[in-house]
């Protein structure tokens, strides 16, 4: 029955895996006779990669910048030692440059380099490729959200306030 199964991510394998919850077995192949709808509806479906076959890893690749405020977790970065602005103020900031980014891919990274509070900077914003469980939850799931290409609006986090650039 398909409602005995679900799908998990094994963050030590970096992909996903089906899970009966009957009979608690897990396995890397969807269960025999399960069609792609199916398997697209069941609970974790998120994690299954475009294909729906679990076989692929799910992850992505992403660029953000960050704007940190008095409440970030660490308030402090390369570009300035002690942060005092308001969380409204950083989004005030962030909506100027999603802005004059414009959904332009080059202009983020470039804006990303001179302006996040993230040691990406260095690489225009790029962080590489995650899977779920290895950034914090609201990032993990607007990345995910996003095609490949596609801009978040702002989005909060416990180190700030982020524009996320989806690149693969
Ligand atoms: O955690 C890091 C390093 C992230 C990183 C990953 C991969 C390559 C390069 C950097 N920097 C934090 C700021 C920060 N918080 C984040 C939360 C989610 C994603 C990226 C983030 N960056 C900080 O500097 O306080």
């Amino acid at each position: 029955m398909a409602s005995e199964w679900e799908v998990r991510f094994s963050t030590r394998k970096g992909r996903a895996y089906f899970f009966n919850t009957k009979t608690e077995q897990s396995q890397w192949d969807p269960p025999e006779g399960m069609d792609s709808s199916t398997i697209a509806s069941l609970p974790g479906a998120k994690y299954l990669s475009a294909g729906g076959d679990g076989a692929a890893p799910a992850t992505v690749r992403a660029s953000h910048l960050l704007v940190k405020h008095s409440g970030s977790r660490r308030p402090s970065s390369w570009k300035e030692q002690n942060i005092t602005r308001s969380k409204e103020e950083a989004i005030e900031i962030l909506k100027g440059y999603q802005q004059e980014i414009n959904g332009d891919p080059e202009k983020f990274a470039e804006l990303a380099q001179l302006h996040s509070d993230c040691s990406s900077h260095e690489k225009g914003g790029d962080l590489g490729k995650f899977g779920p469980g290895q950034m914090q939850k609201p990032f993990e799931e607007a990345t995910f959200a996003l095609g490949v290409g596609e801009m978040s609006d702002v989005v909060s986090t416990d180190s700030g306030v982020h524009l996320i650039l989806r690149t693969g």
